[in-house]
């Protein structure tokens, strides 16, 4: 055949092999007249069934041979009758079958579309057709003519295939009308449209720049993306600053607006005594107050014998060999006797071991304990310090799948997606959940509703430790509020002799001076200058030193740094240690995705939490014995394999978990030799590096040095400037998080 040659083709599309709904890329099979022909092109539309007729030029693919790539194409109403018959007979309308459609092109012949489109009670003339299901056919024949204008035109605004669907979906023939008047709304009813989508789509139908729309979309927007920095409201000054600053115009009356948004509930204004307003989201603010009532259902105090309590901690303290402090046994006898508490203290300062005590002693009265933390690698580190199962908090409120997506979920405090709720709460006696700092207000709200009055809820975690990563402010606005019982741990058990880890850790948080050399058993500071420098002797750590070290093997060491961006930031830090740890070779597969590429062998990291996500365990002769759903952010592992074929790129988790990738999906995944310290946060690795190299100011303080050296078991490695060590060990300029949980505990309490 002559293809350089053909510039167009037509056929009916017989099947489609891909669809990529992000961006309309698809590959399917058309059928010109027995011949089949593959095409490849974008297309914001696509059905089996239709018929197609495209103009573009054949190319040749390594592994498919000839395919038809489309320029331009049209969908043809079929116009004879052999085509309509066909086209009937597709499974396009459902309904109608190979029989019917041949019953149909008998009795209308060439008229037949035109009639289904003009008059579709006359389908009821056909044997098997009932006046319901004539219209039913042409309703649907409507609903493709639609969808596919509407798909037309909504391309035009640049908005993705799968997007274009779901606005569809919502808003059927008034979204012209919608996007003509206030385009605005698909910000607040579309997840995956936020605001900057809709403010373009506006701008190009020529909606004023100070339409009420706008301005109040522009509202709502500010409050979302400072949710996104960890906080739950803001005060209206700056609510108002950020709203004009993003859309540049003078605002006359702000109040108008925010009233206007209250009346519609989707803020809440609070004045506070100074005069002050405080402006939240109304899901944060309801939030807050559900979580600050269920705190004060479950602080009940339980009347027990204190010598009683005494006499088992004695007991305690004989079977596990151990004298425990004053603070530890206060605790305890805290615990057996409040229904909330929370246990708070730096590394090393006991709070395991009380935990361990606690466990004992409520062992002792046969109660039913459960144990949870916020992240697989911190339920994991718990399971291991209590010798005794944890879960993530995700697993112990039994996440159902629920077929949403996390920022779906999030507008409905997560609850949606898990089968333990106040209907259905967790059968306990106990619950004892580790690494609170690390907890949000989506999830605290999603716990405590499934925590039933009469269970104990005992909170744990180091305040100092970075906050959430989500909104709010939980485990330091409970403790600030003053209103439950509080175990503080201060004392440092672990001695400096055997950990300067511990004990510089404790010097950092306090602001006092630290030692910096590099002949520390465990604490180690490398001098170097300038970032290559650095990097070079990082490399030297990682591949030398340190594995025999702190005997672990290389992916166990954890680069841990401030930023992204920066010439020690991750970004760059991934790449370099992949080509130095895991070098491209003739026999590694390899995948390129945006500015990744993926190699096997490479150590990976989930960063999102997906639900869906399947996967399974296999045993050594590769047999799966447990499967199941849900991989969360912060889940690390190595890529085991990619396959061309298959389109997948499979990882071994450290737990022992595989998980099939298909390329699409690889978003979810990060190149992970260096992290983040903010996702380390809850991780524990034998040795960690530290580069100390100019960044961002606000990445460059104190709380981010204390909660990297705080991860290493082992041994910190610090490498560059002594200097950067001292600036971000003095820098406390914490960055403000506007939350206001205490203030809600109080106002319901006091
Ligand atoms: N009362 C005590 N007497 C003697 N040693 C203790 C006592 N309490 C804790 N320790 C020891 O101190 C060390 C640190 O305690 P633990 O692990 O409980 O602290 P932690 O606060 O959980 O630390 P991290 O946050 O670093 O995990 C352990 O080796 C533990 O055995």
């Amino acid at each position: 055949m002559d293809y350089d040659n053909i510039k167009e083709v037509e056929g009916f599309i017989e099947s489609i092999i891909y669809r990529n709904e992000d961006n309309g890329y698809s590959v399917f099979e058309i059928d010109n007249e027995g011949e089949e022909i593959t095409c490849v092109g974008t297309l914001s539309y696509i059905s089996e069934g239709e018929y197609i007729v495209a103009t573009g030029n054949y190319v040749k693919h390594p592994v498919y041979y000839m395919q038809f790539k489309i320029d331009s194409y049209e969908f043809q109403a079929p116009n004879d009758t052999a085509s309509v018959q066909r086209y009937l007979a597709s499974g396009a309308i459902k309904g109608i079958g190979e029989k019917m459609a041949s019953r149909i092109v008998k009795e209308f012949g060439d008229d037949t579309f035109r009639i289904m489109e003009e008059e579709p009670e006359r389908l009821a003339e056909i044997k098997g057709i009932s006046n319901n299901k004539a219209m039913e056919i042409a309703n649907q024949l409507m609903d493709k003519k639609d969808m596919r204008k509407a798909m037309m035109f909504l391309q035009k605004f640049g908005i993705a295939m799968n997007l274009a669907t779901k606005i569809f979906k919502q808003y059927g023939n008034q979204i012209y009308n919608l996007i003509e008047t206030n385009p605005y709304k698909l910000a607040d009813d579309i997840e995956g449209i936020g605001f900057k989508t809709a403010d373009e789509i506006a701008s190009r139908v020529g909606i004023k720049i100070d339409s009420d729309f706008r301005i109040k979309s522009g509202i709502s927007y500010c409050l979302s993306q400072a949710s996104l920095n960890g906080h739950i409201f803001l005060p209206k000054e700056e609510l108002e600053k950020d709203v004009v600053s993003l859309l540049l115009i003078d605002i006359e009356d702000f109040d108008k607006y925010l009233m206007d948004l209250a009346v519609d509930k989707k803020v809440v204004c609070k004045t506070m005594e100074d005069g002050s307003v405080n402006v939240y989201s109304s899901l944060y603010y309801y939030m807050e107050g559900n979580v600050a009532a269920r705190l004060k259902g479950l602080a009940q105090v339980e009347s027990r014998s204190l010598e009683e309590i005494d006499e088992r901690i004695k007991r305690i303290e004989k079977e596990e060999d151990i004298e425990l402090d004053d603070i530890q046994k206060e605790g305890i006898r805290m615990a057996a006797t409040s229904g909330l508490l929370v246990i708070t203290g730096g590394p090393g300062t006991g709070k395991t071991t009380t935990i361990n005590s606690i466990i004992k002693f409520f062992m002792l009265d046969g109660l039913e304990i459960r144990l949870a933390a916020p992240t697989g690698r911190a339920a994991k580190r718990m399971t291991e310090a209590c010798n005794m199962e944890a879960q993530t908090i995700h697993r112990l409120l039994e996440i159902n799948g629920g077929g949403a997506s996390e920022s779906n979920s999030r507008a409905s405090g997560l609850s949606m997606f898990f089968e333990r709720n106040e209907d259905n709460p967790l059968e306990a006696d106990v619950i004892i959940v580790d690494e609170m700092s690390m907890v949000d207000i989506n999830i605290m709200y999603s716990l405590i509703r499934a925590v039933a009055v009469g269970t104990k809820l005992i909170l744990v975690g180091d305040v100092d430790q970075l906050p959430s990563v989500g909104p709010g402010n939980i485990l330091k606005d409970i403790i600030a509020s003053g209103c439950f019982p509080v175990v503080k741990l201060e004392k440092i058990f672990r001695q400096a002799e055997t950990s300067e880890i511990i004990m510089n850790a404790h010097k950092i948080n306090k602001g006092e001076e630290v030692v910096l050399n590099k002949y520390s058993k465990d604490f180690l500071f490398v001098r170097r200058n300038g970032a290559d420098a650095i990097i070079n002797a990082m490399k030297t750590l990682i591949s030398d030193k340190l594995p025999n070290y702190v005997h672990a093997d290389i992916s166990e060491i954890q680069i841990l740094t401030p930023s992204r961006k920066s010439a020690t930031g991750v970004d760059r830090l991934n790449s370099i240690m992949q080509d130095f740890l895991n070098p491209s070779t003739q026999t590694k597969q390899e995948r390129v995705h945006g500015d990744t590429t993926y190699r096997e062998g490479d150590k990976v990291m989930q960063i999102k939490n997906d639900y869906q996500l399947e996967w399974q365990k296999k045993s050594k002769y590769g047999v799966t014995y447990d499967r199941g759903t849900g991989v969360f952010n912060g889940d690390t592992g190595i890529i085991e394999e990619i396959s061309q074929f298959n389109e997948t790129v499979t990882v071994r988790f450290e737990d022992g978990r595989f998980v099939d990738y298909e390329f699409s999906q690889l978003d979810e995944l990060e190149l992970a030799y260096a992290i983040t310290v903010h996702k380390s946060q809850g991780s524990e690795y034998p040795a960690v590096i530290i580069p100390m190299y100019q960044g961002p100011r606000m990445l460059m303080n104190r709380n981010i040095l204390y909660t990297a050296v705080t991860r290493a078991r082992t041994c910190v490695c610090m490498v560059g400037e002594e200097e950067i060590f001292r600036q971000m060990a003095k820098n406390i300029t914490d960055t403000k998080r506007y939350s206001s949980l205490d203030q809600r505990i109080k106002e319901i309490m006091c």
